[in-house]
């Protein structure tokens, strides 16, 4: 029985070569007998590639063929196959499998991402309890907003209606739907404590203790406080990034994201958080004679020395205080907002 010369069909990618010998009924060994072009024979062929390739090599004789696959060394696009410039005869392209370099890199781009995906789904498959805590968080971020929304509406109707003098029953309106919303927001305090949400305790415990010692010390407990105009800005201020981070945290929380809102929420902190601050810090000045005058919440000394510190000499620490966690926070704030864009950015090259 003479040897003849199959038909080879070849393909690449960049890390395989893919050969398919058009013989059927093919039993392989060093070479292959089946029935090819020319009837039943034993058929061989010689391959000598481009570059070198690793030794093992898998095949698969199907009745019609026979699928060779090697493996390169590199992985590499090659500009051809063979080391000779002129192509062998018996051998082709195997257009069933074959991609130029553009489309083989996207295919090894989609096959990434796709694992990549079932490893992120794998991961979050692990655990059980995702939807309830996504659902809890909805919620709470769904109550939020409801109450600051209010708060919002609220006190822009009254301003449009009222003029300046909504300044000076701001807090009689407002107050109780702040405190709840803000007694609410200690969640966000034990969110991150507890790993619910992927951010540090410390920016929260800032914030959220920040508000509550300005809502519940300097305002709650100081009526000649409560009719001052500063309670007006310092509600208002906090109100106005809420209406848009609470929104933001619900639609985290089903896995959409609206780009205006992640520009909004991730943006007007920028000069709010400065006025914020600074309209605390008024509220904290304004309160000082009234706590010096008041006694209140002074802290008594032992008998033998007789007198009390006087509250304001904590509030005199508690400005310094707050423009570090102002400076904290800013730089957090700053952080995340550099990871939200950068990330978008990436993912939109
Ligand atoms: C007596 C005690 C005193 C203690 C000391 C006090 C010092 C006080 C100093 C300063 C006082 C400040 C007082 C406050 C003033 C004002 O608010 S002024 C008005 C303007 N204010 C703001 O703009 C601040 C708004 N607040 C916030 O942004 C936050 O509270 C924050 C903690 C400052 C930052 O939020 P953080 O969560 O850390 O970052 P994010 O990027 O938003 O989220 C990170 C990831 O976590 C997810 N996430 C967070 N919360 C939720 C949630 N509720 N639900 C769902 N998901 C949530 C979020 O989606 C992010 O996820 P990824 O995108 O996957 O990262």
């Amino acid at each position: 029985m003479q040897t003849l010369t199959p038909h080879v069909y070849w393909a690449q990618r960049h890390g395989e070569i893919y050969l398919r010998v058009e013989i059927s009924d093919a039993q392989v060994r060093k070479t292959c007998q089946g029935h090819g072009a020319k009837g039943e024979n034993e058929y061989e062929f010689n391959l000598e590639f481009l570059k070198t390739v690793k030794p093992e090599v898998k095949h698969k004789s199907t009745q019609r063929q026979v699928n060779i696959t090697v493996k390169k060394q590199e992985h590499v696009w090659w500009d051809r196959l063979t080391k000779q410039e002129k192509k062998p005869l018996f051998l082709a392209p195997d257009f069933d499998r074959w991609l130029d370099e553009s489309d083989a890199e996207m295919e090894l781009r989609e096959k990434e991402e796709k694992i990549n995906k079932v490893s992120i789904e794998s991961r979050v498959r692990k655990d059980p309890f995702l939807g309830l805590k996504k659902g809890f968080l909805f919620m709470y971020n769904l109550v939020q907003f409801l109450g600051y929304s209010w708060i919002f509406v609220n006190m822009t109707v009254r301003l449009f209606i009222l003029g300046q003098d909504s300044f000076y029953d701001t807090f009689h309106t407002i107050a109780d739907v702040m405190y709840f919303c803000q007694m609410l927001a200690i969640m966000e305090v034990i969110n991150p404590a507890v790993g619910l949400v992927k951010t540090g305790v410390t920016p929260a415990f800032i914030q959220v203790m920040g508000r509550n010692f300005i809502l519940f010390v300097i305002f709650g407990t100081l009526e000649d406080m409560q009719n001052k105009p500063v309670v007006f800005f310092v509600f208002y201020l906090w109100s106005m990034i809420e209406i848009f981070r609470y929104p933001f945290y619900m639609l985290a929380c089903i896995d959409t994201e609206w780009k205006l809102l992640t520009w909004l929420r991730y943006t007007i902190w920028i000069p709010l958080y400065p006025l914020g601050v600074l309209a605390e810090a008024v509220a904290v000045i304004q309160s000082i004679p009234i706590f010096n005058e008041t006694k209140l919440l002074s802290i008594p000394l032992p008998k033998a020395i007789g007198m009390s510190i006087s509250f304001s000499y904590i509030l005199q620490l508690y400005l310094v205080i707050m423009f570090l966690g102002l400076f904290i926070n800013f730089r957090h704030l700053f952080k995340q907002r550099s990871r939200r864009f950068r990330t978008k950015k990436r993912k939109a090259n």
